[in-house]
């Protein structure tokens, strides 16, 4: 880059503000709300209608470029953000943002309905990608293409509600930061060049755009998108110092202002677009950054590796101090500095307030204003027409006064033409006088004494002409004008009388018309009421009959159902009364048997008890015999015991006696061990029958106590049972007495409902009967009040249709009445203006006459005053002169008046649309004028 161009870029440049306007949304195009934003991308203008006192304004503002509601992303793209792409990739920074109402458009500008290219060949953007996928994607595509050395870094924050969170922190940071967000909001520093940086921003370096897209999507994931009433005042403090640099810096600023066309958003709308207005003259000086090289970049990267270690050093050690010392105090500082700039930087809010609010008392004083000119404008504008009016009123008065003027040119023209004849055959007279001077010499006193007479006389008739000629224009003007002007009213009192009658005959012809029409309305609406009313009665007579049949049939139909019912009810009486009886019957036999089942179940209780007696008795013999047998059976086994030890000593004696001899050494043993055995044998077995005894002991005394136990509960049992069945028996027989009465009261109202039932049988048909009777007469009534209503119907029609004729007749005439009255005014009228014009040709005449009369008059003056020349008998003898004639001297006068005008106005017609048409009256111009 040339150092010229260098400069010349580096020059304060103004911050450069598009306008763009966002179609209507869906709801609004449903609800036709009215559009007051229009665009004119052509001439880079933006008109916003607004309505003040009824008055519709149209304030209109200019933009260094305006995309109206059809302007696609890639045109504003194209357009307005590519070279500015390009300037950041010369090194410039460059700031682009969008300003506006919300729901305006920002977000969809600058990021689109989709930021990633995830469809489209060639990883060509979707035609809804805003600014910034677009702007990423020129950037690597312009970085890729030139195969040089480069670097990206990344940062994303978000500023809501005054505090700065950064969107690419690593979720732990993040977390901690929401959790505690007053120690972890990321401070604002100064960046010792004017700017303002973000101190601790996330930095992330990255290659491709596709890495740009997954990091935006990652922090817009993080971004807090809940509404917030916020103080305006306190969108927008941290962010006037962000944008420090961008309005007022060294940084190339664009600025994308959204509103809406809708009438709904106006006031938000006109405060974007003075605002977007005013930035257009902030001033920025960009100026161009130093490329950086890879080694400055590894160095600086060093730098910021020591920084963070010793950051990390500190918050290990956790000495009180987690930052190094040396970066407290210079933060120390800043945050100082931070502070006095805030209090200045209030100042200059409080100052900016006022000076808002001066400039709203301003802009609402001439608003006023603006309304007043209105005011004033539209009364001019009033004036104006109104002026406009009598100006042409006045032009054609002119035109008419010229026209007159160059009539009475041409006539004055044609009088000087007679007169110059007149001169010049006075003149031709003067010489044949002067030649009879020189031939009569004599005569010179003579003439001369002629001449004197002469001019006396010429001017005599010269004033008498002028004099004559004023009055009788003055006249003919006057008369002129009022017979114009009577001419006029009378054609247009005839135009009037002419139009009425015509209006008043179409008028009448369409009255009778309509009469007609009305009367045939009518008798054709009476005819069709009539054809109802005959349907309604054919239909009502229809119905009465159905209805009238339908009761009949349906008081058969009721007598049937009754003797049928009746019948049926009977039947069920008779078999209900049978099954009382069978009841009553079965009851008393029930509880006969009842009373006998109790009695046979006390006898078998009586038995059962009995045999349960003689069963305990049996089993306390049968105890007592066990324990006789058990005795029997120890004696027997202590008997077959000490038979078995005394059989078995007595065998063992013999045997021993007898292999005593042989075995006396072994058998000594066994037989100890067999004696052990048997003796331990029947030592078990004597145990067992003692343990046996008293078992059996233990068990017939159980038995006993339980058997005396089971009878002493069995005699209370049958006891009790004894007592519970003659209870129940006498109950039971209670009991029967009470269903016996019940039964019988359940008898006596059977026969009562019978009696009951046939009482209502027979009045439901005696009622059915009388029913039917009454819908007869009722019927009868409604047949012969429907035929007695016809009647009146038809009366009432034909009185209604006597009526009607009568009226349209009386209307008809009234009419005629009116038009003949109508007819003999306009005649009146007429004959008026007949009158009037006789009148006018009367004055005509009058005028005429009185003219003549004038001219009489001027005949006498002139005989009295016009001097005529006497012979004084010494003249000479008379020579021929060569005279002219009287015939040729009456020759050369002027035409008159009228004629000379006719001729004018031939040859030089009237030109104007107003020249009034000849009237059908007739009228007396002023013929005799002259
Ligand atoms: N130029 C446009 N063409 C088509 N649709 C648009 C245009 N501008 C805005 N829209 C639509 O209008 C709606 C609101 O736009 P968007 O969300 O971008 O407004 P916003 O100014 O960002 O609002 P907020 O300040 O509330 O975030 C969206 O549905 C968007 O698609």
């Amino acid at each position: 880059m040339s150092f010229s161009s260098r400069f010349e870029k580096e020059k304060a440049v103004n911050v450069q503000v598009l306008l763009r306007c966002r179609p209507f949304s869906d709801d609004e195009l449903r609800s036709n709300t009215p559009q007051v934003v229009t665009c004119n991308d052509y001439q880079k203008e933006v008109a916003v209608s607004q309505t003040i006192a009824g008055k519709q304004f149209d304030r209109v503002f200019t933009f260094d470029k305006v995309f109206g509601p059809s302007a696609k992303q890639k045109e504003l793209y194209d357009q307005a953000i590519t070279p500015i792409v390009n300037e950041v990739l010369e090194g410039f920074n460059c700031t682009i943002f969008a300003y506006g109402q919300t729901g305006t458009g920002k977000t969809y500008t600058m990021e689109g309905e989709c930021k990633r290219a995830k469809n489209g060949p060639k990883g060509q953007l979707p035609t809804d990608a805003g600014v910034i996928p677009r702007a990423i994607k020129q950037i690597f595509d312009t970085l890729e293409s030139q195969h040089t050395e480069y670097s990206v870094k990344v940062t994303f924050l978000e500023l809501y509600n005054e505090e700065i969170t950064d969107l690419l922190a690593p979720e732990e940071f993040s977390k901690f930061a929401l959790e505690d967000k007053q120690k972890k909001q990321l401070p604002l520093m100064e960046d010792g060049k004017g700017g303002v940086l973000v101190r601790g921003l996330e930095e992330e370096i990255v290659t491709s755009a596709d890495e740009i897209f997954s990091l935006l999507e990652r922090g817009s994931s993080k971004r807090r998108t809940a509404e917030t009433l916020l103080n305006k005042q306190s969108r927008d403090s941290k962010l006037t110092r962000l944008l420090r640099d961008s309005l007022g810096g060294r940084t190339k600023t664009c600025i994308i202002a959204t509103v809406s066309p809708s009438v709904h958003c106006l006031e938000e709308t006109l405060s974007t677009l003075d605002y977007a207005h005013r930035a257009k003259n902030i001033k920025n000086r960009p100026e161009v950054n130093q490329k950086m090289m890879k080694s400055t970049l590894i160095k600086d990267l060093y730098g910021e590796i020591e920084r963070l270690k010793a950051e990390v050093y500190a918050t290990r050690e956790k000495v009180g101090v987690y930052i190094p010392s040396e970066r407290y105090f210079k933060e120390e500082a800043e945050r100082k500095a931070m502070a006095d700039q805030i209090e200045q930087m209030g100042a200059l809010l409080e100052g900016n307030q006022k000076q808002i609010e001066e400039l709203l008392a301003k802009y609402d004083s001439e608003l006023q204003r603006s309304a007043d000119l209105s005011r004033k404008l539209e009364s001019t504008e009033r004036n104006l027409n109104h002026t406009s009016k009598l100006l042409a009123t006045a032009k054609e008065d002119l035109q008419q006064v010229h026209y007159q003027l160059k009539a009475n040119d041409f006539i004055i023209a044609e009088q000087r033409k007679a007169e110059n004849a007149l001169a010049h055959q006075a003149c031709v007279l003067r010489g044949e006088l002067e030649k009879s001077v020189q031939d009569n010499a004599s005569l010179f006193s003579k003439i001369a004494k002629e001449d004197q007479l002469n001019a006396a006389n010429r001017i005599l008739v010269d004033k008498f002409q002028a004099d004559m000629g004023e009055k009788i224009s003055n006249l003919c003007s006057l008369v002129g004008v009022s017979m114009k002007e009577q001419n006029t009213h009378l054609e247009s009192v005839e135009k009037i009388c002419k139009s009425s009658l015509d209006f008043h005959d179409k008028a009448i012809i369409e009255l009778k018309q309509k009469v007609s029409a009305s009367r045939l309305t009518y008798s054709s609406h009476l005819e069709g009421i009539q054809n109802t009313i005959r349907l309604h009665k054919a239909s009502s007579n229809a119905n009465l009959e159905e209805l009238s049949s339908a009761t009949s049939t349906n008081s058969c139909s009721l007598e049937i159902l009754l003797t049928v019912g009746g019948a049926q009810a009977n039947l069920i009486f008779n078999e209900l009364q049978g099954t009382l009886s069978n009841h009553r019957g079965e009851i008393a036999n029930f509880a006969r048997e009842l009373r006998e089942r109790f009695d046979s179940s006390l006898d078998h209780s009586k038995e059962m008890s009995n045999f349960v007696f003689k069963i305990l008795d049996d089993l306390r013999e049968e105890s007592r015999k066990l324990q006789s047998h058990s005795l029997r059976f120890q004696e027997v086994q202590s008997r077959s015991i000490a038979d078995f030890r005394k059989a078995y000593e007595e065998r063992s004696r013999s045997e021993k006696d007898k292999l005593i001899a042989q075995i006396t050494a072994l058998i000594s043993s066994y037989t100890h061990q067999q004696k052990e055995l048997v003796d331990s044998r029947l030592d078990g077995l004597r145990d067992a029958s003692f343990e046996n005894k008293a078992f059996l002991e233990k068990h017939t005394s159980s038995v006993i106590s339980v058997t005396s136990d089971a009878k002493r509960k069995w005699e209370e049992f049958s006891t009790l049972a004894q007592q519970d069945s003659k209870d129940g028996s006498s109950f039971s027989c209670a009991k029967h007495c009470r269903l016996e009465a019940i039964l019988q009261q359940c008898v006596n109202t059977v026969d009562t409902a019978s009696e009951q039932w046939k009482k209502v049988h027979a009045s439901v048909s005696e009622m059915s009967t009388k029913h039917v009777k009454e819908m007869e007469a009722l019927v009868r009534n409604a047949m012969e009040t429907n035929e007695q209503h016809d009647a009146e119907v038809d009366t009432a029609r034909l009185l209604a249709e006597d009526d009607v004729k009568m009226k349209s007749a009386d209307v008809i005439e009234l009419f005629d009445d009116l038009l003949q009255n109508e007819r003999e005014a306009m005649s009146g009228v007429v004959e008026a203006i007949a009158g009037h014009s006789t009148c006018l040709k009367q004055l005509n005449e009058d005028h005429a006459s009185l003219a003549s009369d004038v001219n009489s008059c001027a005949r006498t003056t002139f005989q009295q005053n016009y001097v005529v020349y006497q012979p004084s008998g010494e003249t000479p003898l008379r020579s021929e002169a060569d005279v002219p004639s009287k015939g040729m001297i009456e020759s050369l006068r002027t035409m008159p008046m009228d004629a000379l005008l006719e001729e004018f106005r031939e040859n030089n017609p009237y030109e104007s649309s107003k020249e009034p048409k000849p009237s059908l009256i007739p009228r007396s111009p002023l013929i005799q004028l002259n």
